[in-house]
């Protein structure tokens, strides 16, 4: 099979500010596979080294080994520490009629619409706005990132923002391990206080910490706590499961969690509560992962809302281009 490699670089409409610092610009790599019959699919490598997979330059290097041509084979031979390379490359099987018992069919995507997917608020103050140009597309379920400005002032916003919106909303924080123990318990207490349901606290703690703290919390809110950075690859996502099993919500990138069809034997064997979230990645990943998540949802695995709605971060018409008129962009 023939494979092309190009990089990408995209700006976001406004840098997302999260508790690991601004990120103003999506920076991956494309793949086009052309097999021996012509026909061509598009892969995406959309690294979050911050998160723990490869920088884009350790993709890079990956990709630069193949000359112009790979068998499918040799998919199994990127190593765990390239879990963005493992799903790029994944894209190439997961279309072929590939027969095995063991595969794990995922049909051709039908595009959820907004009220089965979690739209991402801007940070800060702008959310008392932003959420109704998102409620009036279909959303009824937003995330909110935490852990960037003081607890005071986002313990204030957030209860202003709870007043503002209709009671059927649903919210998720996400505080990307932004907090300590102390400010997490407090706002776990502000979740089970407020007027509308808080689905759950997403990565409270960094993942050196959260696993350890989790005991001290256990059975004090109501209000859920979700882990994602603590389970950024899939071996974390094993570790974690292993060590917390139905404790926690497992958001889980398709896109940066390695292989596919492993993620999906995973989800099979375990169905732990997931949610499918998106790694910022453009359509071509987008679709990718959401023809997973949409496997995965037909076989009973998740019904919480897809942390896909997030297009409208990126600048220009890139949410909604083909995948060969971004390919013919680069
Ligand atoms: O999960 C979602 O609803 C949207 C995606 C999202 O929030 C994220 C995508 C990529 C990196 C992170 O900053 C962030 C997250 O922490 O979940
Ligand atoms: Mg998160």
């Amino acid at each position: 099979m023939r494979v092309e490699v190009r990089p990408y670089r995209r700006p976001f409409r406004q840098p997302l500010q999260t508790a690991h610092g601004p990120w103003a610009v999506r920076e991956g790599i494309i793949l086009r596979f052309e097999d021996e019959q012509g026909q061509v699919t598009f892969g995406e490598i959309a690294p979050i080294p911050w998160f723990g997979t490869e920088t884009l330059e350790q993709a890079r290097a990956w990709c630069d080994r193949f000359s112009r041509n790979f068998a499918l084979e040799q998919i199994d031979d990127i190593p765990d520490s390239l879990p963005a390379c493992q799903f790029g490359f994944g894209a190439a099987r997961d279309r072929v009629a590939w027969v095995s018992p063991a595969r794990f069919e995922m049909p051709s995507l039908k595009p959820p619409g907004p009220l089965s997917v979690c739209a991402l608020l801007p940070t800060g103050a702008a959310a008392l706005e932003g959420w109704q140009g998102l409620w009036e597309q279909g959303h009824r379920t937003f995330k909110w990132k935490i852990g960037v400005a003081a607890l005071a002032e986002e313990l204030s916003l957030f209860q202003q923002l709870v007043k503002a919106v209709p009671s059927e909303l649903r919210l998720r924080l996400d505080a990307n391990g932004g907090l300590t123990g102390e400010e997490a318990a407090t706002w776990l207490a502000e979740c089970d206080r407020a007027p509308l349901p808080i689905e759950f606290l997403e990565q409270p703690l960094p993942p050196a910490q959260i696993l350890d703290w989790l005991p001290q919390v256990k059975g004090q809110f109501q209000t859920a706590i979700a882990v994602d950075e603590s389970v950024a690859t899939f071996r974390q996502l094993q570790q974690v499961y292993e060590r917390v099993g139905r404790q926690v919500v497992y958001v889980v990138k398709p896109a940066i969690a390695g292989d596919s069809q492993r993620l999906a034997h995973f989800c099979l064997q375990h169905r732990p509560d997931v949610v499918f979230s998106s790694a910022l990645e453009t359509p071509i990943g987008r679709h990718q992962a959401l023809r997973l998540a949409q496997a995965l949802w037909n076989q009973g695995i998740s019904k919480r809302a897809l942390g896909f709605g997030v297009e409208h971060w990126f600048a220009d018409d890139w949410a909604t281009l083909s995948a060969e008129a971004l390919w013919a962009q680069l």
